[in-house]
């Protein structure tokens, strides 16, 4: 653990953590030497009845505390500059690296938990670093001072108090343990809190339209009182461990009292020396008792490290190529191509499809027949586990998926768009674009007429994940922000199925116009639509049971055309 904290900590912010500690120590020296002073004052002052030598040693106690106060501030400014500055590099890396993780990561980790990671976890390596490590090295170096100037005093008397300390750090070590074991369950439960809460905000309408409110609310109520009685058990050890501690350092206390009033009646110690050694003795229980918080904070923050550790070394499953794909006219090839998400269960067999540059394409069938799964790799969210995806003529897999993303719009069911302006969402892949490129796109997507008629035109600020917009309002914008990017490739999946009829038509007519010039490839259930495609692929079961024209594959009178037979039956 303090290897973790020393690679991580300590030795990145070397400087500021060795500024901070050379301030503790002057800081403590101040604090150390107060009950020699008050040794002084008591056999020299008092003892003798000398009342300027009282003022100097009073005058000196304010000095001394004075510095000492300079000093600790010094030490706590820059503990926590420390602190915070390998925070925010910590939360920039996690969160850099998250940007670049595959989707398969997004889709198998629930949000709940990749959000308490950024919480949770981070705020319990805050508690760590800026508050467990300093306690736990200056609190350290304070206690071994005061033993050594104790031995240095009266090292029978010292013997005699040391001889409880080993007592009070066994009782400590046996409850850290239980705090730390316990600390990961209240963890566990917070993350699974939080996941609740994420997912009820993510689907409030369905819970309103279900009137499941109360269900909801039960749900969450119910780890809500995991979580406390969870905390419960954590503060109850707290609580037992500080009162534990103070009775055996009280018990220590008397015992000394016992053996230093004996050495005073004996001569061999004198008043001063013994009230010195008490105050000593006082301060003893307050570094232990941090150095033992501080080592339950460190304990906490290296299973929350461990979490994040977890995230940052999620290795890519893609395959990432090292070219930079600089040009592409849209001939697309699919080749022998095979996927699975899981290696039991066979998605996409044998798929064998070519598109030339300009080409529609129609990627239709039943439900789960793998037709998403097709524009996932397409758009090298996955890789084939067998065969190649050719893009003029080269794999793919050569290129750094990035670039090849770069010639490629995705339009998906329901698009997501950001809490920003209709500007800055349309220009959100190329934040050069100027006002009459966007507009432009906006007139191609069908989106101009209505963004005109919204109170502040393109600057108007859309909510949250657009909801303040219709669905076939959203899918415009969508189509504008993915023509900015001068895509070769369009690919849309379902982007008209939770449409009516009269936003279908608006979305269809930006769509053929979105398609011109563009390999398109859409993805639909829709199939009164695709008069226009050049070519229909037929999936069933992850295989293409049928390809052609639309006219062909009625003529065929085979999947196809019984589809549309049935779709126009309940039109
Ligand atoms: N991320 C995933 N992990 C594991 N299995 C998945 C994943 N995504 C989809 N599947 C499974 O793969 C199969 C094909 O799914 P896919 O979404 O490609 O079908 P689809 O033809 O697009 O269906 P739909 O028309 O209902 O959207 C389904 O059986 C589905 O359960």
């Amino acid at each position: 653990m303090l290897a973790l904290y020393w690679r991580k900590f300590v030795l990145p912010y070397r400087s500021l953590v060795s500024t901070a500690i050379f301030c503790f120590i002057i800081a403590s020296v101040a604090g150390l030497a107060a009950p020699i002073i008050i040794k002084i004052l008591i056999d020299g002052a008092l003892a003798k009845g000398d009342m300027s030598y009282l003022s100097t040693i009073t005058g000196g106690i304010v000095v001394l505390y004075f510095i000492r106060g300079i000093f600790f501030y010094i030490y706590g400014l820059t503990m926590a500059k420390a602190g915070n500055e390998s925070l925010s590099k910590m939360r920039q890396s996690m969160f850099d690296k998250l940007q670049s993780l595959d989707y398969a990561y997004f889709v198998n980790m629930p949000a709940g938990e990749i959000i308490s990671l950024f919480t949770n976890d981070l705020w319990l390596i805050q508690q760590a670093v800026t508050l467990g490590i300093p306690d736990l090295l200056v609190e350290s170096l304070n206690l071994l001072a005061t033993m050594l100037i104790m031995i240095y005093f009266d090292w029978q008397l010292a013997l005699v108090t040391f001889i409880t300390l080993p007592f009070i750090i066994a009782a400590i070590a046996f409850f850290n343990k239980r705090i730390a074991l316990m600390g990961t369950l209240v963890e566990h439960t917070l993350a699974k809190l939080t996941g609740i809460l994420h997912q009820s905000l993510l689907s409030v309408r369905v819970v309103q339209s279900y009137v499941r409110e109360d269900y909801e609310y039960q749900k969450f109520s119910l780890k809500i009182y995991q979580v406390a009685g969870d905390y419960l058990k954590v503060q109850r050890l707290n609580a037992i461990l500080v009162p534990l501690v103070e009775f055996l350092a009280a018990l220590g206390l008397t015992i000394i009292i016992w053996f230093g009033g004996r050495e005073v009646i004996n001569g061999s110690l004198s008043i001063g020396g013994m009230f010195a050694f008490l105050v000593y003795i006082i301060n003893v229980p307050a570094p232990v008792r941090k150095i033992s918080q501080a080592i339950s904070m460190m304990k906490l923050g290296t299973v929350a490290w461990q979490r994040i550790g977890s995230l940052r070394q999620q290795s890519s499953m893609i395959q990432e190529g090292d070219k930079e794909l600089k040009q592409v006219t849209g001939k697309v090839e699919f080749k022998n191509v095979s996927f699975s998400y899981s290696p039991d269960l066979g998605i996409l067999k044998d798929i064998n499809i070519a598109a030339n540059p300009g080409d529609i394409i129609a990627i239709v069938g039943p439900s789960g027949a793998g037709k998403s799964s097709f524009a996932n790799l397409l758009l090298r969210f996955y890789d084939p586990t067998g065969g190649s995806i050719y893009l003029d003529d080269v794999d793919i897999r050569t290129y750094t998926t990035q670039s090849v993303r770069k010639y490629m719009g995705f339009i998906q069911q329901d698009p997501i768009l950001f809490n920003a302006t209709i500007f800055e969402n349309i220009r959100y892949g190329r934040p050069s674009a100027s006002y009459s490129q966007v507009e432009r796109v906006a007139k191609l997507a069908n989106a101009h007429d209505f963004i005109m008629e919204l109170p502040k035109g393109y600057n108007s600020v859309i909510g949250e994940l657009g909801s303040n917009l219709s669905g076939g309002q959203r899918q415009r914008l969508a189509i504008a922000r993915a023509i900015i990017m001068e895509p070769s490739i369009l690919i849309l999946d379902e982007p008209t199925a939770s449409l009516d009829a009269h936003a279908e038509k608006q979305v269809m007519e930006a769509i053929r116009n979105a398609s011109v010039g563009r390999t398109t490839f859409i993805i639909t259930h829709r199939l009164s639509t695709l008069n226009a495609a050049d070519t229909i692929v037929y999936l069933d079961h992850g295989r293409i049971v049928e390809m052609g024209t639309h006219t062909e594959l009625l003529a065929k009178d085979g999947y196809y055309a019984k589809a549309v037979q049935l779709q126009e039956l309940h039109v």
